[in-house]
C-alpha cells in the first residue's frame, strides 16, 4: 500500500459539483478527512454544466466543511485554493481542458446520474486520461448484470481495475467494517458462524426517511435495487466471507466475491421468496406522511416499492442451508438497521433445569446510529437459579473517526487501495442476484403490499428467520 506524502501534488475533480451529493455527503466527508491529516497538496476542483463560478463554488466547500466542522491548515489551503470550471463533461474539448488544469495524480469522482458517467466515461476514453487516474464511480453502475458488464469494459479500457472505484458508502461504514474485527480478532464468535450452529442470518436496514427531495430518481428506481442490489449484499458478503489472510483489496474483495457467486434466492423461487410493499399515508412520529403515490414528483400510476424483502441462501460449505433474509425499507415506525444472528438451540436442557431456551441472538448495527452489539442469552437466577431466564446484553463500539465518505476518500486519496470499492465481477454477480426476483415482479407474480407509514411495516411478515408463504396459508 502506497500512501500520499506530504507536499506531494494531488488533483480531486468532482463532476456533479452543484449537486446534493457534493454538496450533503461528499465535501462533509472530504472536510472530515482534511481535519485528521493532509492530502498532500491537494488541489480541489469542482465542475458541473451549472453557471457557477469559483466563489459561489467556494462558498459551497465553506458550508458542506462547516456541517462537520472541519478546521485547520489542511482546510484552509483547500478552501482558498479550489476552482470551478463550468463544463458539459459529455463534450472532449470540455473534458480535455478540465484535465489539462489538474496538477499531478488525478482522481475523477462522477457524483452524476448514471447516464451522464456512461457519456462521460466515453468521452474520457476517447481523449484519454494522464498515468495514474482514478477514477470513482457512485452506484447505481449499471441497470441490469449486461449494463455494468459493458460498463466495467469501457471504464477498465481507461483506466486499469485497481484504479476503478465503484463508490458504495456501507462498505467504508465503521459499523459495518466492525464485523471484520468481531469475526476475525476474537476465537469466540468466528467458530460458531456456520450452518452447525446458526439457524437464520437477518439483514435489515429499516429507514424512517422518506423520499427527501429525490422522487425522481427514487421513483425510477426502487427499495431493491436502490438498497438491496448495492449496500445489502455488500453487507452480507462481507459478513458470509470467509476468513482472509489480510486486508488488502485482493485478498478482501476475493472474498466477497466467492460468497456473491454463491448466493441466488432461496429455492430459486422469487414468487415465494420475494415480498415487495409501498407506504400509504401516516404518521412517524410527529411527522404526516403522504401515501408514496400522492408524494410530491411521484406519478399516480407508480408501482415503485418503497420495502424490499429477500430470502437469500449462500450456497457454501459454511452457509448452505441458512437463510439469509435481506429487507430494506423506508417511512417505517423507528430505525432499524442491523444484522442478526438467530443460533439453533443448544443440543440439550439439563434435567432438572426448568424453562425452555430462547434461541440466542447476536445483533450488530450496522448504522452510524446504531453502533450497538447486543447478544440475547439465556442464564439462570437471579431468581430461580434452576429457571431458564432470557437476558439482553448490549454495549456500544465507537462510531467511527471518519464519516464513511471520509473513510472512501482516505482509502482512495491517501492509501491508494481498493479494499473499501465495489469490484467489477461482483457489481455484476449483485444485478445476477436480483433478476429474478424482478422479472418474477414485473411479470405481476409478486403482489405490491401496503404498509402505512410510522408503522413496521405490512403485518403478517416474520420478523425473523425464513419466510415462507406457503407455511402462512398465503
Ligand atoms: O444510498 C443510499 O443510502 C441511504 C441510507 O444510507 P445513510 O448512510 O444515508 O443512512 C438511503 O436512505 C438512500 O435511499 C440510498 O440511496
Amino acid at each position: 500500500m502506497t500512501t500520499v506524502s506530504d507536499n506531494e501534488t494531488q488533483t480531486l475533480v468532482i463532476l456533479g459539483a452543484s449537486g446534493d451529493l457534493t454538496a450533503r455527503l461528499l465535501l462533509p466527508g472530504l472536510g472530515a478527512l482534511l481535519t485528521s491529516q493532509a492530502l498532500g497538496d491537494l488541489q480541489l476542483i469542482g465542475s458541473d454544466l451549472r453557471d457557477w463560478d469559483t466563489q459561489r463554488w467556494q462558498a459551497q466547500v465553506t458550508e458542506s466543511f462547516a456541517e462537520v466542522d472541519a478546521t485547520g491548515p489542511h482546510v484552509d489551503a483547500v478552501v482558498t485554493n479550489t476552482t470551478y470550471l463550468q463544463a458539459d463533461v459529455t463534450a472532449e474539448d470540455e473534458l480535455r481542458a478540465l484535465l489539462a488544469a489538474c496538477q499531478g495524480p488525478v482522481t475523477i469522482y462522477f457524483a452524476l446520474p448514471p447516464a451522464i458517467t456512461e457519456r462521460a466515461c466515453q468521452a474520457l476514453e476517447a481523449i484519454g486520461v494522464p498515468e495514474g487516474t482514478r477514477l470513482m464511480i457512485e452506484k447505481p453502475f449499471g441497470s441490469d448484470a449486461d449494463s455494468a458488464q459493458a460498463l466495467n469494459e469501457l471504464v477498465t479500457r481507461i483506466v486499469p481495475e485497481h484504479h476503478v472505484h465503484r463508490i458504495d458508502h456501507f462498505v467504508a461504514m465503521p459499523t459495518v467494517l466492525n464485523v471484520l474485527g468481531l469475526r476475525f480478532a476474537n476465537r469466540m464468535f468466528e467458530p460458531v458462524l456456520n450452518n452447525e450452529h446458526v439457524a437464520s442470518v437477518d439483514i435489515v436496514f429499516d429507514e424512517t426517511l422518506t423520499l427527501e427531495g429525490r422522487a425522481d430518481f427514487y421513483d425510477a428506481t426502487g427499495a431493491l435495487v436502490d438498497m438491496i442490489q448495492s449496500h445489502m449484499l455488500e453487507v452480507l458478503a462481507l459478513f458470509a466471507m470467509d476468513p482472509v489472510p489480510s486486508l488488502g483489496a485482493d485478498d478482501v474483495r476475493d472474498g466477497k466475491a466467492q460468497v456473491l457467486r454463491a448466493t441466488h434466492i432461496w429455492d430459486d423461487d422469487p414468487i415465494n421468496y420475494s415480498r415487495r410493499a409501498r407506504y400509504t399515508a401516516g404518521k412517524i412520529g410527529d411527522r404526516d406522511v403522504p401515501s408514496y403515490v400522492d408524494e410530491q414528483g411521484i406519478d399516480a400510476s407508480s408501482t415503485t416499492e418503497t420495502l424490499a424483502e429477500l430470502v437469500l441462501a449462500v450456497d457454501t460449505w459454511r452457509w448452505s442451508g441458512v437463510p439469509f433474509r435481506v429487507r430494506s425499507g423506508k417511512a417505517l415506525g423507528s430505525p432499524r438497521t442491523e444484522i442478526v444472528i438467530t443460533f439453533q438451540e443448544p443440543p440439550l436442557v439439563p434435567e432438572g433445569m426448568a424453562g425452555a431456551p430462547q434461541a440466542n441472538r447476536l445483533h450488530i448495527g450496522i448504522d452510524l446510529a446504531s453502533n450497538e452489539l447486543g447478544l440475547e442469552l439465556n442464564l439462570t437466577g437471579p431468581g430461580d437459579p434452576f429457571r431458564i431466564d432470557p437476558v439482553s446484553m448490549s454495549g456500544q463500539f465507537g462510531p467511527g473517526a471518519l464519516p464513511p465518505y471520509g473513510e472512501v476518500f482516505k482509502s482512495v486519496l491517501v492509501d491508494d487501495t481498493a479494499t473499501l470499492s465495489v469490484r467489477g465481477d461482483m457489481v455484476v454477480e449483485c444485478w445476477r442476484i436480483i433478476e429474478p426476483v424482478r422479472q418474477a415482479w414485473r411479470n405481476g407474480q409478486v403482489p405490491l403490499q401496503e404498509y402505512a407509514a410510522g408503522s413496521n411495516g405490512p403485518t403478517g411478515w416474520p420478523e425473523t428467520g425464513l419466510p415462507n408463504r406457503a407455511e402462512q396459508g398465503e
